[in-house]
């Protein structure tokens, strides 16, 4: 069951597998394929009523081209071993697996009818697997080499060169027209359940992959929050939802003084003061907020539908929020942490969000000058507003 699992995983991964490996999961595919063919050969022609659903002896022949497919596939796929761990990205190897893969299917499938439901399954089901998980040039050159093979011999056999499904003899009863639809579901049917188990673990795999790589190319590595684009993006996402209709504030924080967290603690208890601040500030804003880190000891917060009175009070709450976070150094002993605010709320006249977010940046330097740990706001065409006019907090 554990094995089970284990292969199940490697086969979802199987779009980062290398091109030998590629080609050769092609063979091991088409040679238990002609296997079985093989075995329905062997059975039809043992049966006591088989001149009446196939052309014995074009059933033997049949058989003979399944071993030497088999026989060939055998060596092609040794081919692969040899080539697996020497040149793994060695991409004329697909094109040949391809190839061979394509073209037998096109030869085996002719002896029964083109006009097949397993050559149905096989025209449709092989292309799109193969565009998923093969070099796509390896693809079109097998689809081509088999839709030329595949007319050529529909063409003979229209212009009577050859005869059309020449294993067959066409079903004159009942009990032959159901042996050839149970032998085409036989022949369909393993080739089917396989590409659709593939594609399904192959594309669940790539949609998980997809989503990490989508959290991963957002999200700030240290700290988990929206990264500066991610935020950026946020930002100009609330700038175009809100422009005209409800207030939009913007708040940038940054910490007091980090360089002598670093410098006194060193780099990692710095690190853990990230981390704890951006915890702070997550926990501190509402369901609709955005935090994210927008430079290295700097967070950008975005607060739609929020006046300046409502945006002040936050902005105090985690100002107060961090001033209160309890950080040790490696040596267990508490850091003191604080931060500066710059607060704004986007205007009509602002051509974009950096217009605000510059504003919130000159609000944060006059903190910065103002003594820190505190809270500055700058509102468009106005000087800054001094914090007390919003709120006697401070502590
Ligand atoms: N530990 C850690 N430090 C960082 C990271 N990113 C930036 N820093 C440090 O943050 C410090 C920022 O220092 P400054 O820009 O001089 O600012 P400050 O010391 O906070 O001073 P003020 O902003 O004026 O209060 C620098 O020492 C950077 O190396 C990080 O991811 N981890």
């Amino acid at each position: 069951m554990k094995q089970l699992t284990v292969w199940r995983k490697r086969i979802a991964a199987a779009l980062e597998w290398s091109a030998v490996d590629k080609g050769l999961i092609l063979m091991a595919v088409a040679i238990p394929l002609y296997l079985q063919y093989l075995c329905w050969s062997l059975y039809v022609i043992n049966r006591p009523d088989r001149d009446l659903l196939v052309h014995v002896d074009v059933i033997r022949r049949v058989m003979e081209v399944e071993l030497l497919l088999i026989a060939v596939g055998l060596m092609i796929s040794g081919a692969g071993l040899f080539l697996r761990k020497r040149r793994p990205n060695f991409l004329p190897f697909q094109h040949a697996t391809l190839q061979y893969y394509s073209l037998s299917l096109v030869l085996m499938s002719y002896s029964i009818g083109t006009l097949s439901f397993p050559v149905g399954i096989v025209l449709l089901g092989a292309p799109i697997f193969g565009f998923i998980l093969l070099d796509r040039w390896a693809v079109w050159s097998a689809v081509l080499s088999s839709v030329v093979l595949l007319f050529t011999l529909n063409y003979a056999a229209v212009a009577g060169y050859i005869p059309y499904a020449p294993s067959k003899v066409t079903p004159a009863s009942a009990h032959a027209f159901s042996f050839w639809m149970l032998s085409e579901v036989f022949f369909a049917a393993p080739f089917l359940i396989l590409i659709t188990f593939m594609a399904d673990q192959m594309l669940t795999w790539w949609r998980a992959r997809e989503d990490h790589i989508r959290v991963l190319s957002r999200s700030d590595g240290l700290t988990g929050l929206a990264n500066r684009r991610h935020i950026f993006s946020e930002a100009n996402a609330a700038a175009s939802a809100s422009r005209d209709s409800s207030p939009l504030a913007c708040v940038l924080l940054d910490l007091d003084h980090f360089k002598r967290v670093n410098d006194s603690h060193g780099h990692a208890t710095g690190d853990r003061v990230l981390k704890a601040t951006a915890e702070c500030l997550t926990a501190m804003v509402r369901a609709g907020d955005s935090v994210g880190r927008y430079g290295g000891e700097e967070f950008l917060i975005i607060l739609p539908n929020t006046d300046a009175t409502e945006a002040h009070a936050i902005a105090e709450r985690c100002r107060a929020a961090i001033k209160a976070l309890i950080v040790v150094n490696d040596q267990g002993e508490p850091v003191a942490i604080s931060a500066s605010f710059g607060l704004t709320l986007l205007s009509s006249s602002d051509g974009s969000m950096d217009a605000a977010i510059a504003r919130a940046d000159e609000a944060l330097y006059q903190a910065k000058g103002n003594g820190r740990n505190r809270v500055e706001i700058l509102l468009a065409s106005s000087g800054t507003v001094p914090s007390d006019a919003f709120s006697k907090n401070r502590r």
